[in-house]
């Protein structure tokens, strides 16, 4: 599914750089762990002589498909039970290598190293001297022992894009087969934080995504490292459009934790609508989380929550990922009712890309061109507009941004209304698992009380966000959240000076991140609004970057409704305003 809006801006590096997640591999180490590194380095010169005595293999390898006799996770529970002295930090498992857990990163020093790091490691590994390395724990994917040999699994960086599964194996005596046990669960304590271990996969890959390399991407850059992690993955190829719905519809919901999408955005929109179509909607809702592994031409989700757009970088933000409610919006148009969890748009926007598609043979260009002959046309999509406002104007948007980054509450309070409305028609009552019914009726019925249409007869531009990034370099909605329970709405004028508007495009970059203060653009949080087209014979209406009847239609946010696996637990990787 094509989402227009990642055309917008300029290209911009790497996203994620202001993100809230843990840093990406390329990132360079705090100085708390070089001082480790620097240090560890005296200490092994110093110590070389004496104590060390057991005898070590080194290995780093890909794909390494080790079956060990010793199950860690039971081991490790069963070990740290009833177990309170500390474990000791460094580990020395032998002659001449020992491992350290740093205060990010475990340190690994090993003068095999000296040997392998410049010709395998192009300078991507934050390593202090040539016998160490920094592996950062967010990279560590798994650690096991199992016949005197410690195997640790981690994604090691090929370039700044791309990850691969790589192993370190030592050997270690017999004897010291506790106190591994023990380091090895520190290890993985500290490598998953609150992240769910060994989460249970169910792939679907699109194979039309994109350009057609899903399934290639999928076996070579996200397979491998979901193996590495000890994830157990079933992986199904979609056949036809619309079958992602049905899958999804008919899941086992206790048999998985995850959905990943091998896509782009469309196939995720397929799931939450299969998920929300079931009897048990909320409850498969709640548990299974939806994800993406960027292989599709839109991949905005994967841009928000796992910080990038490269398919091995955004598996290992799944691995990692932690369970996160994400506000789902009820579009009723018609008679029916699906779910939104990106965007939907009205105007220039949805009609650069939508009545583009002809235009297909100029690449990527063709957003541009669509967007750029409406703006100096001053085309405008006259229409009839009633908004639920929640909060009206810029300043207390920002405060709310703020208050929501730095005192957010538990998972777990953020799904239903319970404490932000009286009416809260959408929380979970217990009594039932369906999807939650409309507080503000559908768009056929009476406009909700309050409500009131507004004629906008210069509308050029009426875009609702749930995400803050459309594309990798398209930061449209740089105040929406996950689950705040508001949707954010930007409205702008057709007939704006072409100036304003050329400025105003440029200003959708992931780091001038200006268009939220424009004041040409009206930005409001909302909870939902009713759109009626107008003085129109056809257009263009997309939701999450597909395009639906030019009729009229209504949205309500539900507060946390759904589940994605982010970086944080609470935020996009996004830079939020200025
Ligand atoms: N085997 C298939 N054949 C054709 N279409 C499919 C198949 N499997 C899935 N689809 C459909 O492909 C559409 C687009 O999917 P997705 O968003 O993953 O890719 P995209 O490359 O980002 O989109 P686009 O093709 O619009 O550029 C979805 O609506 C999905 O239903």
């Amino acid at each position: 599914m094509l989402n227009v809006a990642r055309h917008i801006g300029h290209v911009g590096p790497i996203i994620g750089e202001h993100g809230h997640g843990p840093p990406l591999v390329e990132e360079r180490q705090p100085v708390s762990d070089t001082k480790t590194l620097e240090l560890l380095f005296l200490l092994h010169c110093s110590n070389d002589d004496h104590e060390i005595t057991h005898s070590f293999e080194m290995t780093t390898s890909t794909n390494y498909h080790d079956n060990p006799f010793v199950d860690p996770a039971t081991s490790f529970e069963e070990n740290a039970r009833g177990n309170s002295f500390a474990v000791d930090a460094t580990l020395a498992v032998g002659r001449n290598a020992s491992l350290t857990l740093g205060t990010d990163s475990l340190i690994v020093l090993d003068e095999q190293f000296e040997n392998t790091n410049r010709s395998t490691c192009c300078g991507l590994w934050p390593s202090g001297t040539a016998n160490t390395r920094a592996i950062p724990f967010y990279n560590v994917l798994w650690a096991e022992i199992g016949d005197s040999i410690l195997t640790i699994q981690y994604a090691s960086p090929l370039s700044k894009t791309v990850v691969r599964p790589a192993t370190l194996s030592y050997s270690f005596e017999y004897q010291q087969v506790e106190l591994v046990n023990k380091w090895v669960y520190k290890l993985l304590d500290r490598s998953y934080g609150e992240s769910q271990k060994k989460k249970r996969v169910q792939a679907l890959v699109n194979p039309h995504s994109g350009k057609g390399s899903a399934e290639k991407w999928y076996y070579r850059d996200a397979e491998p490292l979901f193996k590495a992690a000890q994830c157990a993955v079933d992986v199904v190829k979609t056949k036809y459009m619309g079958e992602a719905v049905e899958l999804a519809g008919a899941v086992d919901i206790d048999a998985y934790d995850v959905i990943a999408c091998c896509s782009g955005d469309g196939l995720p929109h397929e799931v939450f609508n299969g998920l929300g179509k079931r009897v048990d909607a909320k409850k498969a809702l709640s548990k299974l989380a939806v994800v993406n592994i960027p292989c599709g031409s839109g991949n905005a989700m994967s841009c928000n929550l796992n910080g990038t757009d490269s398919a091995s970088l955004a598996t290992l933000a799944i691995i990692k990922g932690i369970p996160t409610p994400l506000d789902l919006i009820s579009i009723t148009q018609g008679e029916t009712r699906t779910l939104s969890f990106l965007s939907q748009s009205v105007g220039i926007v949805a009609e650069s890309d939508l009545a583009t598609e002809h235009l297909r043979w100029m690449g990527s260009i063709r957003f541009e061109y669509g967007f750029l002959t409406r703006l100096f046309g001053k085309t405008v999509y006259p229409c009839d507009i009633a908004v639920k406002v929640a909060i009206e104007d810029k300043p207390s948007i920002k405060a709310h941004y703020k208050r929501e980054k730095t005192n957010f509450e538990p998972a777990s309070e953020r799904r239903g209304y319970r404490h932000l409305l009286d009416d809260d028609a959408s929380a979970s009552s217990g009594y039932d698992d369906a999807l939650p019914p409309l507080r503000y009726g559908t768009v056929n019925d009476k406009l909700p009380e309050g409500w009131e249409l507004i004629p906008h007869d210069k509308m050029g531009n009426f875009y609702c966000g749930n995400m803050a990034f459309m594309a990798a370099d398209a930061n449209f909605f740089s105040t929406a959240l996950p689950n705040d329970g508001y949707m954010d709405l930007i409205c702008i004028n057709g007939d704006i000076s072409r100036i304003s508007a050329v400025k105003m495009m440029l200003s959708v970059d992931v780091h001038s991140n200006k268009l939220f203060d424009n004041p040409d653009v009206s930005y409001r949080k909302v909870l939902g609004y009713r759109i009626i087209p107008k003085d129109q014979k056809d257009g263009y209406i997309s939701i999450d970057g597909e395009r639906v009847p030019f009729q009229p239609f209504q949205a309500e946010v539900h507060k946390g409704l759904g589940t994605v696996l982010s970086k944080s637990g609470h935020m996009y990787e996004s830079p939020g305003p200025l």
